[in-house]
Formats: C-alpha cells, sequence, structure tokens
C-alpha cells in the first residue's frame, strides 16, 4: 500500500503520572494503516485502487512486486560493498568480514539497470548501505543515476559518516534526499570502544554538516545493555534544539554478530529511561505506514525520537522492503536466509522481463514475518498455517487477498506443464439490429438503419487506459478449492489471467463494431473474498491509438471470470458472473473513473 499518512501530534490524557502508568500508555500500538488490505473501509479501498491504476499508468503497465500476504514491495535496499572501515561490536568481527572478489559485486551499471527494473515495478524509494557504502568510490555517480531514474522519489544512504564530510555536497547535488547516519556514543572512549576505531570527531562534523544540508537528519543508535544504555537520554537531548530523529535500534542477531541475551535491551525499558526523565512531556507520534519506527518526541523540543524494535515487537506486517546484497543477491527478508543471485541472472543475459519473474517468484516465497531467534540463531518461520501472524494471512487462508500474478513469457512454460489448459471458447452470435426513428441519433447505425463503423482516423493518438472489474459469486467449497490450488482442471487463476490476455486481443473479432487496437499491455489480477466465496477480477488494457482500451479491459475481465466458471463447473454449476463495469479509463477526450462502486 502506498497510503501516505501526514504525522500528527497525538498526546495521551492521563490520569496518573507514574513512570509506568506513562510508559504503558505510551506502548499503545499507534501505527495508521498497519493493516493489509482486506480490512480496508470502502473509501479506502477506492483510494487504494485509483492510487494502484495511477501507479500501474506511471509505470507503464509494470506490476507491483506483491508478496502472498497483500505487501507491496516499494522500498528497495541495496548494499554496495561489504567493505567497512568501523568493526561495530554488535555488527563485526574485530577481524572483518571475509571478503569476495571484487568482479563479483555488482558494477555500476548493474546496479543501475535493477533499479530501473525495480522502478519499472513500483518501487520510488532506494536507500545505499553495506558495508560502508561511503567507501565505494562510484557512490556520488551511483546516486546519480539512481535519483534519475524515472519513479524513484527518494534516494536515501545509512553510513558511519566517517568519510561523509568529504562527499556529502556532492552527493546532495547528485540527488540525495535523505541521511541516516550511525553513531552509539556521545563519548568518544566509548564511541571507539564500541566501533573499534577512533572517529568520534569525524562522525560529530558530519551530522553537523548535514544538519545544514537536510531539514531532517537521522541518527542510528543501536543500544546495548553495560555498553550505551546510560546515554538513552543524552542522545534524547539533542534534538531540544536540533533537527534530528534519533532512533534507538534494539540489538538483532546476524550469522556473524555475537549476539548475547545479556546485551540486549528492548525499547520499554529505554522509554523508562527517558520517561522517568521526562514524565508527562513524552509524546507519542503516530508512524508512517510502513515506518519500522515508533516515533515520540518531548513537549517543545524540535527534534524526535524513536524505537526501531524488530525484536520485541516487530514491524513485519507492514514490510515493503526487498533488498540486494553487494554480490548481487536479492534477499525479499532482512533475517531470512533464502537467496537468489540477480548478478549471475544478468551476466547470463537475462531480459528485464526474466530478471522479473525471478524477482516475482522470490518475493511469493517471502515469509509473514521475520525468523524466529532461539539461543542466538534465526530459524526460519514455519510455512502454511503457521505464517498466518497478526493479520498478515498467507492465500491458502485468507479472508481477501490480492493473488497478484506476474506477466511474463515464463507463463507459457509454466502452463505447458499445467495439466489442462483451456481458452474458453467464445461463439459470436449473429445480431439483427431493430431501426428505430432515432437512428440518425446513434453514431453506430447510419440513416438506413445499417451498422457502421465509426471513423476514427482524424482522432488524436494518446496513450489510453481502460480497467474493468467483476465478480464471479462461487460455492465454497469451489472457493476452498481455488485457494489451495486443488482444482483438478489446473491451475485456475494462471490459466483465467492468460485467458483474459487472449481475450483481449480478440476483441475487434468477437464486437462487431469495434476497431482492431494495438494493444500496448493487458494485465489481469484476483482479488479472492474466500470467507464470501467471491472472486473479483482486475484488468488493466493500455495501447497508444486513436480509439480506447474499454472494450478490451471488459473482455479481458469477463474471459478471466467465464475461464473461472469453466474451469470449476466441474465441482458445480452454481456459480454467478456478476457486477462487471467499468472502473476507469484514461487517454483520449474524456477521463472516467467510477467514484462510488457501491452504486454499480
Ligand atoms: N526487521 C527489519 N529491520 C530493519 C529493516 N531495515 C532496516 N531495519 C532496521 O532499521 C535500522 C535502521 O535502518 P536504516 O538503514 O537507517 O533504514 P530505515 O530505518 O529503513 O530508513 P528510513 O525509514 O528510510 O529512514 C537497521 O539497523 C535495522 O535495525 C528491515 O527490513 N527489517
Ligand atoms: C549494517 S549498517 C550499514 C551502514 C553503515 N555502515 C552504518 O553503520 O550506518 C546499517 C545499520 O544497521 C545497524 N546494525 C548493524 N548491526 C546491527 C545489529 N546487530 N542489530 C541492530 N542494528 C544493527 C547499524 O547500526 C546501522 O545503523
Ligand atoms: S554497523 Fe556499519 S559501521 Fe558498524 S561495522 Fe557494521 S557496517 Fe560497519
Ligand atoms: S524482518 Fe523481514 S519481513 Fe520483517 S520487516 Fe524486516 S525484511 Fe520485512
Amino acid at each position: 500500500m502506498s497510503c501516505r499518512a501526514g504525522k500528527k501530534l497525538f498526546q495521551w490524557s492521563r490520569v496518573k503520572s507514574s513512570t509506568e502508568e506513562i510508559v504503558k500508555q505510551l506502548t499503545v500500538p499507534l501505527r495508521e494503516h498497519a493493516e493489509p488490505i482486506l480490512t480496508l473501509t470502502p473509501e479506502q479501498k477506492r483510494e487504494a485502487v485509483r492510487l494502484k491504476i495511477q501507479e500501474i499508468e506511471h509505470t507503464k503497465g509494470q506490476p507491483p512486486f506483491f508478496d502472498m500476504f497483500m505487501r507491496e514491495h516499494t522500498y528497495l535496499r541495496i548494499s554496495l560493498t561489504e567493505k567497512c572501515n568501523f568493526r561495530c561490536l554488535y555488527c563485526m568481527p574485530a577481524e572483518g568480514v571475509p571478503l569476495k572478489p571484487k568482479d563479483k559485486m555488482l558494477s555500476n551499471s548493474e546496479v543501475l539497470r535493477l533499479v530501473k527494473l525495480f522502478a519499472a515495478h513500483g518501487v520510488d524509494k532506494v536507500r545505499l548501505t553495506g558495508g560502508e557504502p561511503t567507501i565505494r568510490k562510484d557512490i556520488v555517480h551511483i546516486v546519480e543515476g539512481i535519483s534519475s531514474t524515472p519513479g524513484i522519489k527518494e534516494v536515501g544512504i545509512t553510513t558511519n559518516g566517517l568519510v561523509l564530510q568529504r562527499f556529502l555536497p556532492q552527493l546532495r547535488d547528485a540527488g540525495l534526499t535523505k541521511i541516516n547516519i550511525s553513531i552509539d556514543s556521545l563519548d568518544r572512549e566509548k564511541f571507539a570502544k564500541m566501533t573499534r576505531r577512533d572517529g568520534f570527531d569525524k562522525v560529530w562534523k558530519a551530522i553537523e554538516l548535514a544538519r545544514g544540508y537536510y531539514p531532517k537528519v537521522k541518527l542510528n543508535v543501536v543500544v546495548l545493555k553495560h555498553q550505551n544504555e546510560n546515554e538513552v537520554v543524552d542522545f534524547v537531548n539533542l534534538t531540544k534544539d536540533r533537527n534530528l530523529d534519533v532512533r534507538f535500534i534494539e540489538f538483532m542477531p546476524f550469522g556473524g554478530n555475537e549476539f548475547k541475551n545479556d546485551n540486549f535491551i528492548g525499547y520499554r525499558e529505554m522509554l523508562n529511561l527517558i520517561v522517568d526523565k521526562y514524565g508527562d512531556g513524552v509524546i507519542r507520534l503516530s508512524d508512517s505506514p510502513n515506518d519500522t519506527t515508533k516515533a515520540y518526541k518531548i513537549d517543545g523540543f524540535q527534534g524526535q525520537f524513536g524505537f526501531i524494535t524488530s525484536m520485541s515487537d516487530h514491524f513485519c506486517n507492514t514490510c515493503n522492503r526487498l533488498r540486494i546484497t553487494a554480490d548481487g543477491n536479492l534477499k525479499v527478508c532482512l533475517h531470512g536466509n533464502s537467496e537468489v543471485s540477480l548478478r549471475d541472472r544478468i551476466r547470463c543475459g537475462d531480459s528485464d522481463e526474466q530478471l522479473s519473474e525471478v524477482i516475482q517468484k522470490a518475493v511469493n516465497n517471502k515469509k509473514a514475518r521475520h525468523a524466529v531467534f532461539r539461543n542466538g540463531r534465526s530459524e526460519e518461520p514455519a510455512k502454511s498455517s503457521n505464517d498466518s501472524y497478526r493479520g498478515l494471512t498467507p492465500v491458502t487462508s485468507a479472508s481477501s487477498i490480492l493473488v497478484h500474478l506476474p506477466s511474463s513469457s515464463l507463463y507459457h512454460s509454466h502452463l505447458h506443464s499445467s495439466r489442462h489448459f483451456f481458452i474458453s471458447q467464445i461463439r459470436c452470435f449473429s445480431t439483427t439490429y431493430s431501426v428505430s426513428s432515432i437512428t440518425h441519433l446513434l453514431t453506430h447505425v447510419d440513416n438506413n438503419g445499417n451498422a457502421k463503423q465509426v471513423d476514427v482516423s482524424q482522432k488524436d493518438t494518446s496513450t489510453r487506459t481502460a480497467v474493468a472489474r467483476g465478480t464471479i459469486i462461487l460455492t465454497a467449497e469451489i472457493s476452498r478449492q481455488i485457494s489451495e490450488n486443488t482444482i483438478k482442471k489446473g491451475d485456475v487463476l494462471t490459466v483465467a489471467k492468460i485467458a483474459s490476455i487472449l481475450g483481449a486481443k480478440q476483441v475487434a473479432n468477437l464486437i462487431p463494431l469495434c476497431h482492431p487496437i494495438r494493444l500496448d499491455f493487458v494485465d489481469t489480477v484476483f482479488n479472492h473474498d474466500i470467507e464470501n466465496s467471491k472472486l473479483h477480477c482486475i484488468s488493466t488494457a493500455r495501447c497508444s491509438g486513436n480509439t480506447g482500451v474499454e472494450m478490451e479491459a471488459l473482455t479481458a475481465c469477463t474471459i478471466a471470470l467465464l475461464t473461472v466458471y469453466d474451469m470449476c463447473k466441474a465441482i458445480s454449476q452454481k456459480m454467478m458472473l456478476t457486477n462487471i463495469y467499468l472502473v476507469h479509463k484514461s487517454g483520449g477526450k474524456t477521463t472516467y473513473t467510477i467514484d462510488n462502486e457501491n452504486q454499480i
């Protein structure tokens, strides 16, 4: 979801003001739009559809990367290098990590190709990280390339700040929009102990410089017990008259770090320390939809602070992140072990379409939440029913889920392997037109009552898009079998999607006075309301031409629904196609968007 909620202040009314009471009130979840699409109000759904249409138009039709939990991935984190000039206690061993050869790293042009591809699929935010990203010599060029990629609205960097002063002006000029700087201690000696390097002065100067360039600079502070926990309030004090957003990060276990439970301090405990000092002055701010941070501020302070609570209260249900490692592996989850090499696919000469297919497949396997940590080791969460978590429900048991099916040539191989592939047969019946006294008003009938086609040769060429929607009411048994993909005839939704594309291409042959159109794009997605045994279908058609594609979208949608009927009728014929209508049309002289679907 790409709803953008504005940040607004929120102050709790309090009866008692003991630290414990205040912390209790302040830790109530306050995340807007945190739930997946199934709990949206009709108004929000309409807005979501409108945004989706806008987005599809903007991205020239590449479908966004949705996972099986309806999470749309719009944020790409790219690690530019494995190297680092620090050795933070919680991140790297003193001797550093084993480095792969340079030729295994993604090159500048490979990074930019991937960004372009992800942007075409709706990614609008990229963050560069590492290792230490400023070690990469071509960092300014990379930022420049990313910021000028169509569709990218934000380019951020997360850095330890050691050499940032050198690059900051160029980075800003290259289009860097956001900066997060890590600093774990305000005490020079402790800083050196935690990073195993003496760099405090340079990092602090970089922070001051960045504040001059950016309206808000985020500071990342990993808090470790017995190390820097006693500095939490000092960090909050920095926000008094500085445009800083200090984020306290819970220590997370990673493969290489030495995670010890003794070092862990949860966010409630940190908040306690702050409330002890500021009492009622602590204000909870509302969080943006995909924020990792629970945001707060002290009343009257210029800046704010927050907690990244990956361990004690994870935020996986709103996850919109994908990441690429420095050597070009796609990771769909920070804590997941599965990776797929995009670098190898690029170097084997894969087309963008093939890469998209690989990415979508990986995204389909993304778990509902991150791995469970036991004894400092991460274990993948179990699949299927255990994946259901905090309102996130996989397709197999969802009450309503948008099933996204990527469009690509690889479908064909997938389909060939499916046992039954039926293209529903459309019969075109000959039609008798009755001539009425108002034939002269009809554009498709001449004065003698003969059918005539409209001459569109003088109309302007423009990009035309149409979106149609329809529903098939199923039986409960059919609904269940579709959701579990156990229908005997084969993979219903995949076949229906392909049939819808073939159907759209046939419009000029099926509907007597329609013009043949050179279609640029057709896509169909499904929204399966399993509980209510309804399958909604949304079809989009686009062309660049002098007449519209509404009929193509409507036909695509209808054929998809008919195909579902055909694939399932052996189980029961008690199904009904209903509510097929045009949701949106743009290009040409008029734009139309249905403003109240309930009226249809
Ligand atoms: N669980 C989890 N934690 C993450 C993820 N990305 C970042 N984090 C945590 O957030 C901390 C800060 O990350 P940053 O690199 O500053 O990125 P960010 O917070 O996503 O950045 P913005 O929201 O764009 O400001 C990291 O140290 C992690 O602890 C993620 O995908 N999953
Ligand atoms: C891996 S670093 C890479 C970017 C850069 N080198 C830096 O330190 O900002 C990104 C962020 O992850 C945080 N981080 C690293 N190891 C962590 C851990 N074990 N638990 C929580 N956060 C961690 C760092 O503090 C930093 O804010
Ligand atoms: S947290 Fe960043 S600065 Fe520290 S060792 Fe890891 S990569 Fe380097
Ligand atoms: S742990 Fe994985 S699923 Fe959870 S927020 Fe991070 S990347 Fe997303």
